[in-house]
């Protein structure tokens, strides 16, 4: 694995990082999740640095929604979770937030009566008196300008949510997140829902995102996991299958026998 210390800004992120051990990263140890009876994490590790565009893949219930969920503070679990150091596991949703962990989930949420610009401004903390001060100096503050700028959304800053296209609802909320100054983004399955066209760009977001950040893919679309993956983990049954590139999963016999028992691994939906 290379750990190159610089990289340009957007330059295709490499398997398991582009910016080194020193950087920061999410370490989850032996995550267990049970619902009642029933475990839905059972015993999973994961290592996820600086520079990773990870997706998160597998069958039907194999627990990825409910690993994000424990990421972010939303379901109970034990074990450990840090991020840089800083334990996780055991916090509220928003001090999960504060630390630089932020999620999307698989129906946009934005205030839809709100314009982007608004979207992105609560986002950031609109009303938090810190905020306010920034506002009352600068105006739109930069951090929201750049949000606009990496999402493609400027021409739209002023339109409210509510007449976005989907795609275009999905980057708002990335955008939101990224007004949070969040260094680890989980996406729960961003394209579902997405043309073609639409599609590629949510690549190519993820990708410059990815280069800087960590983040954590979970998609059924085998097609834009293969074109935009540094490496993938595939979960089965709560506990983690398989892990490495795409072409590693995709060779994994085990990976193939989940997927319908076929060496299709690609064409789920
Ligand atoms: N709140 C809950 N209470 C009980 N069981 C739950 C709860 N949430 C999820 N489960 C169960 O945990 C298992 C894992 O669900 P999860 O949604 O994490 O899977 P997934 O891999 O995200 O699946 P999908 O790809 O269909 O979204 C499933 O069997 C699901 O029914």
């Amino acid at each position: 694995m290379t750990t190159a210390h610089t990289h340009e800004p957007n330059s295709v992120p490499r398997p398991g990082g582009n910016a080194g051990m020193e950087s920061q990263y999410l370490e989850i140890r032996d995550l267990v999740v049970d619902f009642g009876g029933f475990r839905a994490i059972d015993g999973v590790d994961l290592t996820l640095f600086q520079g990773d565009l990870r997706f998160l893949i597998g069958p039907n219930g194999a627990g990825k929604t409910t690993l994000i969920d424990a990421i972010t503070g939303l379901v109970p679990a034990t074990g450990d979770i840090t991020k840089s150091g800083t334990q996780l596991l055991g916090l509220k949703p928003h001090q999960i937030n504060r630390a630089g962990v932020g999620r999307t989930f698989q129906t946009p949420s934005v205030f839809d009566n709100l314009t982007v610009t608004q979207n992105l401004d609560i986002a950031g903390g609109a009303g938090r008196s810190f905020w306010n001060r920034l506002r009352a100096r600068h105006g739109i503050p930069e951090i929201v300008e750049q949000a606009l700028e990496t999402t493609g959304l400027t021409h739209h800053r002023d339109r409210p949510a509510g007449i976005l296209a989907h795609g275009q609802k999905k980057w708002l909320e990335i955008g939101m997140l990224l007004v949070q100054d969040a260094k680890v983004l989980l996406l729960d399955e961003p394209v579902a829902g997405m043309n073609h066209e639409e599609r590629v760009e949510t690549g190519e977001l993820l990708r410059r995102l990815g280069g800087e950040r960590t983040v954590v893919v979970v998609e059924h679309d085998m097609e834009f996991m293969r074109n935009y993956a540094t490496s993938v983990t595939v979960m089965a049954a709560g506990k983690v299958l398989s892990e490495g590139s795409v072409a590693e999963v995709q060779n994994d016999p085990r990976v193939q026998e989940v997927y319908l028992g076929t060496s299709n691994v690609g064409t789920e939906d």
